[in-house]
């Protein structure tokens, strides 16, 4: 036990740069790490958030332990009179699904970005001060991604000035919203609005569901939980819910009006702000999902390198730090390290990028407030592409991690199967990653289409305005030190993205309609549009690096991750480096050559790389996982809790084994 301790101190000595300062980049400043360090111990030492029983509940226990939780956090928050930043720390740290993500995380922001400052006056304080709890109802049976052809109507009734909520069909009903099955008393619907007649499409309504006074369903509403979920815990401590409407009545000022309204009349009035804003929670959540992806990945990365370190198998005896003949740490193999270090890269890159999407959104709102919608396109295209990208790396990450542990991966206690069950929806909700990309593919094409006009290409798609260049240049790389330049990976990036883009519009022009055409080449369009968003998520990351980065051997380490993380992804890609002529096959050699030195090189920083994410015991919820490295004895102990060890003869055996033993030793006899 001594020595595994010990090992981990020694992984740590080995470090060739600040851990404190790399808490600080990570956490994003100084403010940021302590605020979340202090809240991340208060949850770590408080019994009531304790965690580790979650994978023996069973659902309807694992569910009143969320709500237990849910209503003891808005306790604390109270008690300690939390700030708005310290209270969703707290709700991050605590770490369990409930009704209260869906209520702060897209039934707020849905009245922040859809209601009228009189409509916000009215609601925002309901909500904000937990006087009714509301979930996000946009989703329907039969339709998910097409939000244009949800079912649900909301006809005007002029006579009492009402809007009348219907489920005209069974595909009509609602389903999926977090928090609606058994808790929620408000939501957001989605339905289609008519008035005089018509059919004027999706808008947002503001619909009480239950009673304020005993919970029950108001007439006409028909609610419940959709089942069981993935995995074992996970999502299955949240009531995803479904919920059916009869002609349910709501007054017209619910209907939520910054975009258009219905007057008295009836009458449908647009107003100035484009009609994409009914959209806004959708923007702010995918911008919140990638700040989510790296936090998943780096959880995973840090239980999976820490575990590596401390996991040994095969090899020559070498002599540890005492001078004792040990196995080979499997960190050390080659394979290992190939597959843990871009991922440890690429939670870092994902980080960053999450960071500065933050910062487009924020820009994106003010620009808004002042009646600029002129990023709004890209500021779509970035938080769709952007989602899609991470979630999806991040999800396939953390199954590697978990196979990285080997057998002991699989295990509860190593807190890998839940956190992937939990995590993998992500690629699905808040749009369909594939759907989302297509989103992306259609914002290339029309700046490429753009370009011809004379329009100059902003933001993230300003390399297109190199077209020219970007289309005939060539790589630069003669060796393997050359692929350490920024520049030289920047253009390889661009070449590769522009030219598939170009090559997408190019073959677009062969079909007889752009419909028929984008449906054709589909997949083609979503590989130009990864190639575009890996593009950003590299130029994010190299502008990091260009940035004051303090602390000693701190921007050396992010120089490696950076290299690798770029590097890895030419290696994974490199069929569309090489048909697209970004890169030669012997450039491509020497970037797998400075892949594989980049991997020494990070070595022996890479136990402190994953301390600087700052996770205490209690958040990572993992045996293998632990800062101490004492992942055997606690394994040990963990198996121990099991309920099937509670007794030594197991409940069943008078009834299924003694019988059958019994049996068989009678025929045995005979
Ligand atoms: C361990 C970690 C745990 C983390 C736990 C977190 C908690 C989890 C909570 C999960 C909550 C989940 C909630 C949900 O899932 S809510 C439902 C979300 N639903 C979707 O995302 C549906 C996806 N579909 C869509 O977004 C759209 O319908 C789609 C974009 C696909 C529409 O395509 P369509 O071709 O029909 O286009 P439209 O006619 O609708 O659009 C026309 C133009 O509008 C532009 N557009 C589209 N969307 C937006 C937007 N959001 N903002 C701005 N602009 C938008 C589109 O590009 C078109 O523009 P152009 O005409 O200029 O091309
Ligand atoms: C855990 C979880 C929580 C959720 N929470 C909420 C919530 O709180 N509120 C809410 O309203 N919704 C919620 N949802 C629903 C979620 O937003 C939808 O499931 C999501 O938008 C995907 O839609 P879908 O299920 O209709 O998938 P579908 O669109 O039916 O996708 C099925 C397949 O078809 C493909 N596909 C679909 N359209 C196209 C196309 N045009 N081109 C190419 N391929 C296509 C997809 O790529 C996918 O492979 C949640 C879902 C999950 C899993």
């Amino acid at each position: 036990m001594e020595r595994i301790m010990d090992h981990l101190a020694h992984e740590r000595s080995k470090a060739q740069f600040s851990v404190e300062e790399m808490k600080i980049i990570w956490a994003g400043s100084l403010h940021a790490f302590q605020v979340s360090d202090r809240i991340a111990r208060l949850v770590a030492s408080d019994p009531g958030f304790r965690k580790d029983n979650r994978a023996v509940l069973s659902r309807k226990e694992l569910f009143k332990s969320a709500l237990r939780k849910a209503a003891y956090v808005w306790k604390r928050i109270n008690e300690l009179a939390l700030s708005e930043e310290e209270a969703s720390w707290l709700r991050f740290y605590v770490d369990e699904l409930a009704y209260a993500y869906i209520h702060w995380g897209m039934f707020v922001p849905a009245i922040k970005g859809s209601a009228t400052e009189e409509q916000q006056q009215k609601w925002l304080p309901l909500a904000n001060n937990m006087q009714i709890i509301g979930t996000y109802a946009q989703t329907e049976l039969g339709h998910g991604s097409n939000v244009r052809g949800l079912e649900t109507t909301a006809t005007f009734d002029q006579e009492t000035d009402e809007f009348i909520i219907h489920s005209p069909t069974l595909t009509s009903s609602k389903w999926w919203p977090g928090g609606l099955g058994k808790v929620a008393t408000h939501a957001v619907v989605y339905a289609r609005l008519i008035t005089d007649g018509q059919d004027y499409g999706v808008h947002g309504f503001l619909v009480q569901i239950r009673s304020l006074d005993d919970h029950f369903p108001l007439p006409g509403v028909t609610v419940g939980d959709i089942g069981m979920k993935f995995g074992s815990g996970a999502f299955n401590s949240i009531d995803n819910g479904f919920l059916r409407f009869n002609h349910v009545r709501i007054p017209r000022n619910q209907m939520l009006m910054k975009v258009s309204r219905v007057t008295r009349q009836g009458k449908y009035v647009e107003s100035n702000v484009p009609k994409q804003l009914l959209y806004g929670a959708m923007v702010y959540v995918r911008q919140i999902i990638v700040a989510d992806a790296s936090i998943a990945l780096s959880r995973a990365v840090c239980i999976a390198t820490r575990y590596s370190a401390v996991r040994r198998q095969f090899g020559p005896p070498h002599e540890d730090e005492n001078g004792k003949g040990v196995e080979t740490q499997v960190i050390d193999y080659k394979t290992q390290q190939s597959r843990l270090f871009p991922l440890l890269a690429s939670a870092y890159a994902f980080r960053f990028v999450g960071e500065w999407l933050k910062w487009l959104y924020t820009d994106l709102i003010q620009k808004l407030e002042a009646n600029d919608f002129s990023t709004l396109p890209e500021a779509h295209a970035c938080t769709a592409g952007l989602k899609s990208l991470t979630t999806s790396a991040a999800a396939d990450g953390i199954k590697e991690c978990w196979k990285l542990c080997g057998g002991h991966g699989y295990l509860s206690s190593s807190g890998l199967p839940e956190l992937y069950a939990a995590f993998v929806p992500a690629c699905t909700y808040e749009g369909d990653n594939i759907v989302l990309l297509l989103q992306v593919s259609r914002f290339l094409m029309k700046t490429i289409s753009q370009l011809q006009t004379g329009k100059k290409p902003i933001g993230t798609t300003a390399y297109m305005a190199h077209v020219e260049h970007l289309i005939q240049c060539r790589c630069t790389v003669q060796k393997a030190e050359d692929w350490l330049n920024p520049s030289v990976i920047l253009e390889a990036f661009e070449a590769r993205a522009i030219r598939l883009s170009v090559a997408c519009a190019e073959n677009l022009t062969k079909f007889a309609t752009p419909l028929q055409g984008f449906s054709e080449l589909s997949p083609d369009l979503v590989e130009a549009a990864v190639a575009h968003c890996q593009l950003i998520v590299v130029s994010k990351f190299i502008e990091k690096l260009q940035q004051n980065i303090e602390g000693n051997g701190v921007k050396q380490q992010l120089e490696t991750l950076c290299n690798i993380y770029c590097l890895n992804l030419i290696h994974k890609h490199l069929g569309d480096f090489l048909s697209t002529g970004s890169i030669s096959p012997k450039q491509a050699s020497l970037a797998s050559d400075q892949l594989r030195s980049r991997y020494s090189k990070l070595r022996s920083n890479v136990i402190a790389l994953v301390d600087a994410f700052n996770y205490t015991d209690h958040f990572l919820g993992s045996v293998l996982g632990r800062y101490d490295g004492n992942v055997y004895p606690k394994l040990y102990e963990e198996a121990w809790k099991d309920p099937l060890n509670d007794s030594i003869v197991p409940d069943g055996y008078h009834e299924y084994i003694q019988p059958l033993l019994k049996q068989q030793l009678q025929n045995a006899r005979l």
